[in-house]
C-alpha cells in the first residue's frame, strides 16, 4: 500500500446539496466483458460483443489477445445497439508480450490461453501485479503439461512457453486467495486435449458468483461443464474438451460499478435509476439490492431497470461479503456514514486485491475522523462525524469511488488520483457530476 507521487492530483469530491434524483447509464461489466473476450478468442467462429466495457482492464485484455493473433474489430452498431467488438479467432501466436496492468482477469485468465499459442508469451504488469497471487494458475498449468518460466516466486513477470496445445486433465488448486484461479482454468479448459477437472483444495473459496458466471458463460458458448451445483462433487468443476461457438452477446451493465450511484441515493435520501439492470444475473453486484435495502434503502426492479430509493436513514450492517468481496469498499463508505456500527466479514483476501483494501479503507476513513478497525477477516466500522481531507486511493478504482461516496456527505473531501477509476469505469467523474446535475 504505497502512494505513488505521480498520481496525486486531487479531485474535489462533490458534496451533495440535496437528495439526488438521477438516471445513470452504467457501462458494461468488466467481468462479463473479459470472459466474453477470452471465450470469443477461443471459439471456432467469429463472435460479437455488444456494449462491451471499454476501460483499462478490458482494453488490456483485447490488446493481449491481439498480440496473440486474434483480430478484434471495433465499431458502432445501428441506433440503440451501441459500440461493438467483433472478435475473429485465429491460431494463437507466440512470441507475444502481454501487459496485464493490474487486472486480475488478465493476469489469471490469459496464461492458460497462452499455453495454446505456438511460441513464448511473456507476461508483465504494474508493480502491484507482482504482489497479487498467481501461484494457483502457474502450478496448475505445470501439472496440466505447460512450461512456465517465472522467477520461482509463483508470480509475475513470467513467460508461458506455448506449445500449440495443452494436455489438460485433473488438477488440484488452492483458490482460497482468488476465485480467478478456478475461472482461469475453466475458461480455457474446452481447448485442452483432455479438457480440465479443477478440484479446489484450500479453505473457503471466495467470490462464488464469479465462478458461476464463468460456468454460465462457458455453457452459453456450447461447453459442457459439470459443477458441484449440477450434482458433481463439492469443489470440483469438470470441462469436457470441445469446440466453442461464436456468440452475439450484449454485455450487462457492471452492477459493481453501479454501487457508488446506488450509494448516492442511500446517502442523500434520493433516488437513482439504473437502466438495463438484468432480471437474472451471476454478477455479485446484484446482492446490492438486498444489502443496501438492509442499510436503509428500498428497490424496485422494473422492465426498465432498477429504481433505488434512499429513506434518509442509513443503517449499519453485519454482513458476510465473502461471495461479493469487490463490493466491500463501497459498503464500507456507506457504513462510515450510518447510524449504527457495521461488521464486514470474510474478506481477508481483499488484502491482495488492487491494494490491501482493508488497510486502505481503515486508514483513509480514520484520517477523515472515522473509527474503523481491521479484524482478522474484515472491518469493524463505528460511525463518527467525519471531516474533510485527502482520500488516498492507492491506484484502486474502488477506493476512489468509495471516497466519492463519503464526499457526498462530508464537505471538503479530495480524492487523490480519481483517474484510477479508468481501470473499470473511465467515465466515473462525468457520470458522478452528471448524477448530481452539475
Ligand atoms: O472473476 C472475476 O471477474 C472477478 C473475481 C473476483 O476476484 P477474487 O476472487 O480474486 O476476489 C472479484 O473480486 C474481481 O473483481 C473479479
Ligand atoms: C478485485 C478487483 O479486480 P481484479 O479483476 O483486478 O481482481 C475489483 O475490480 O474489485
Amino acid at each position: 500500500m504505497t502512494v505513488n507521487p505521480a498520481h496525486t492530483p486531487l479531485w474535489p469530491a462533490p458534496h451533495a446539496s440535496g437528495a439526488v434524483d438521477a438516471t445513470v447509464h452504467v457501462p458494461g461489466s468488466k467481468s462479463v466483458t473479459n470472459r466474453a473476450l477470452v471465450l470469443a478468442a477461443l471459439a471456432s467462429e467469429p463472435g460479437w460483443l455488444r456494449r462491451p466495457l471499454r476501460s483499462r482492464d478490458t482494453v488490456l485484455m483485447a490488446e493481449a489477445l491481439r498480440a496473440m493473433g486474434v483480430e478484434i474489430e471495433e465499431g458502432v452498431g445501428p441506433d440503440g445497439t451501441g459500440e461493438f467488438w467483433r472478435v475473429i479467432p485465429a491460431g494463437l501466436r507466440g512470441p507475444a508480450t502481454v501487459d496485464v496492468g493490474n487486472a486480475g482477469t488478465v493476469m489469471r485468465f490469459l496464461p492458460p490461453v497462452a499455453t495454446l499459442a505456438d511460441g513464448p508469451v511473456r507476461f508483465d504488469g504494474d508493480p502491484r501485479s507482482y504482489e497479487r497471487p498467481l501461484h494457483g494458475v502457474i502450478d496448475a498449468l505445470r501439472v496440466l503439461g505447460a512450461r512456465v518460466d517465472d522467477d520461482g516466486r509463483g508470480s509475475l513477470p513470467l513467460t508461458v512457453q506455448g506449445g500449440g496445445a495443452l494436455e489438460g486433465g485433473p488438477v488440484e488448486v488452492d483458490a482460497s486467495s482468488s476465485s480467478q484461479f478456478v475461472s482461469a482454468l475453466l475458461l480455457s479448459g474446452p481447448r485442452f486435449n483432455q479438457g480440465v477437472e479443477v478440484r479446489h483444495t484450500g479453505s473457503a473459496l471466495p467470490s462464488m458468483p464469479h465462478i458461476r458466471m464463468t460456468v454460465d458463460m462457458l455453457r452459453a458458448v456450447g461447453a459442457q461443464v459439470d459443477t458441484p451445483e449440477s450434482g458433481g462433487e463439492p469443489n470440483v468443476w469438470r470441462v469436457t474438451p470441445g469446440a466453442l461457438l461464436g456468440r452475439d452477446l450484449t454485455i450487462e451493465p457492471d452492477l459493481s460499478n453501479a454501487q457508488p450511484f446506488l450509494a448516492a441515493a442511500l446517502v442523500t435520501g434520493g433516488k437513482v435509476v439504473i437502466p438495463d439492470w438484468p432480471s437474472r444475473t451471476t454478477q455479485p453486484g446484484d446482492r446490492l439490492r438486498e444489502i443496501f435495502t438492509e442499510m436503509g434503502g428500498s428497490c424496485e426492479l422494473t422492465d426498465f431497470g432498477l429504481v433505488f430509493t434512499g429513506s434518509g436513514a442509513i443503517h449499519g450492517i453485519d454482513v458476510d461479503l465473502g461471495e461479493v468481496g469487490e463490493l466491500t469498499p463501497g459498503i464500507a463508505a456507506v457504513a462510515a456514514l450510518a447510524d449504527s456500527p457495521s461488521t464486514l466479514r470474510n474478506v481477508a483476501h481483499l488484502r491482495l486485491h488492487e491494494t490491501d483494501r482493508l488497510a486502505a479503507l481503515t486508514k483513509e476513513i480514520n484520517e477523515l475522523g472515522g473509527d474503523v478497525t481491521e479484524t482478522a477477516d474484515g472491518l469493524h466500522i463505528r460511525p463518527r462525524p467525519l471531516h474533510g481531507g485527502v482520500f488516498h486511493t492507492y491506484e484502486d478504482h474502488r477506493m476512489a469511488t468509495a471516497g466519492a461516496v463519503v464526499g457526498l456527505a462530508v464537505e471538503g473531501v479530495e480524492i487523490e488520483n480519481v483517474a484510477t477509476t479508468a481501470k473499470t469505469l473511465p467515465d466515473f467523474p462525468d457520470l458522478w457530476t452528471g448524477m448530481l446535475g452539475a
